[in-house]
């Protein structure tokens, strides 16, 4: 909720220059938008895409700006575009070396705050309200494996490709809400450690609940989340037995772009190791002409 102007130059001013960029050069009219789930009113039920968008922060507000930004070009200009509303990615890369790193200025998220206490790095978790109407009264989310959001990609280019000049929406999630204290038991389960836990008051623009409705993706996509939730876990304290005490590389791979994942062993954030499972799809399987962008741009809260 704090500098809200920050989010605004990130994600608006940043996708609107990139757009520009890419007419005057005449390179892409298809972009993959990665949005999320904080564009919609929050809501105890699940979320389709028909559900009502009502951000209640500046990051949802600057991510919905986002989309209807290149909602404008496809109905003005011809484009072809995506917009992926991610729910909670989570978990790491299967190599276990790319995962989400906390650096400096970077939102605390949950499971990486669960390693860091897992590693000993941290005292506690700091879990933000126990008062909620859900089932054991901490917050619900919907937790996704970055390497399912990585397949999700690559159906919605293959999708883009066949198509003609559209818009589409997609939610990515399981379906699945898990609550805070669940995803704290999922990590002692992983790790085998014991994580200490303190219960603060909620915080500011949290939902109750966010959990998908993905059936469009699933219809239309031909996608499915097939990895679990104790997968999700358990390939994130893979990253954390690996990178332990490497904290020199967190801090040098972090700022790498996420678009130029680097061989073989660096560490980076999570979308670098989604980025990174498009990457080798589309090497594997694809001959084209076409070129395509996928654009995280933004999709990173900078600060909560
Ligand atoms: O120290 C913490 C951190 C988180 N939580 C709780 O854990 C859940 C997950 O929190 P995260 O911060 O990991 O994730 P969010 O649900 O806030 O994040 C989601 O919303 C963000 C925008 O607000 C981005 O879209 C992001 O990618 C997406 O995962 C929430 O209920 C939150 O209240 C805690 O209890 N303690």
């Amino acid at each position: 909720m704090r500098e809200p102007l920050r989010y605004y130059e990130n994600n608006v001013v940043g996708l609107l220059n990139l757009v520009k960029v890419l007419k005057r050069h005449h390179v892409s009219k298809s972009l993959v938008l990665s949005s999320s789930c904080t564009v919609y009113r929050p809501s105890d039920a699940k979320i389709s895409e028909d559900s009502l968008l009502e951000p209640t922060c500046p990051y949802g507000n600057t991510k919905r700006v986002q989309e209807s930004m290149l909602q404008d070009l496809v109905e003005s200009d011809g484009w072809t575009v995506s917009c992926l509303r991610y729910f909670n990615p989570a978990g790491a890369h299967s190599s276990g070396f790319l995962g989400e790193v906390l650096y400096p200025s970077s939102p605390l998220m949950l499971v990486p705050l669960l390693r860091q206490v897992a590693l000993g790095q941290r005292k506690e978790l700091k879990i933000f309200g126990d008062d909620y109407d859900a089932k054991d009264g901490t917050a619900m989310r919907d937790y996704i494996h970055i390497q399912d959001l990585a397949d999700a990609h690559v159906a919605a280019l293959q999708h883009l490709l066949a198509g003609e000049a559209a818009f589409h929406v997609f939610n990515l999630g399981t379906g699945f809400g898990r609550s805070v204290l669940e995803v704290l038991q999922a990590y002692q389960d992983a790790s085998g450690c014991e994580l200490q836990y303190k219960i603060e008051q909620r915080r500011a623009g949290d939902a109750a609940v966010a959990v998908a409705d993905s059936k469009l993706a699933n219809d239309l996509l031909g996608w499915y989340a097939h990895r679990g939730f104790e997968e999700i876990m358990a390939s994130d304290w893979t990253f954390a037995l690996h990178t332990k005490g490497n904290d020199s590389l967190y801090n040098e791979s972090c700022f790498i772009s996420q678009h130029l994942v680097p061989e073989p062993y660096e560490v980076g954030n999570v979308y670098r190791a989604m980025v990174k499972e498009i990457q080798k799809s589309l090497k594997a399987g694809w001959e084209h002409e076409h070129s395509f962008l996928v654009t995280s741009i933004g999709h990173y809260p900078v600060c909560h």
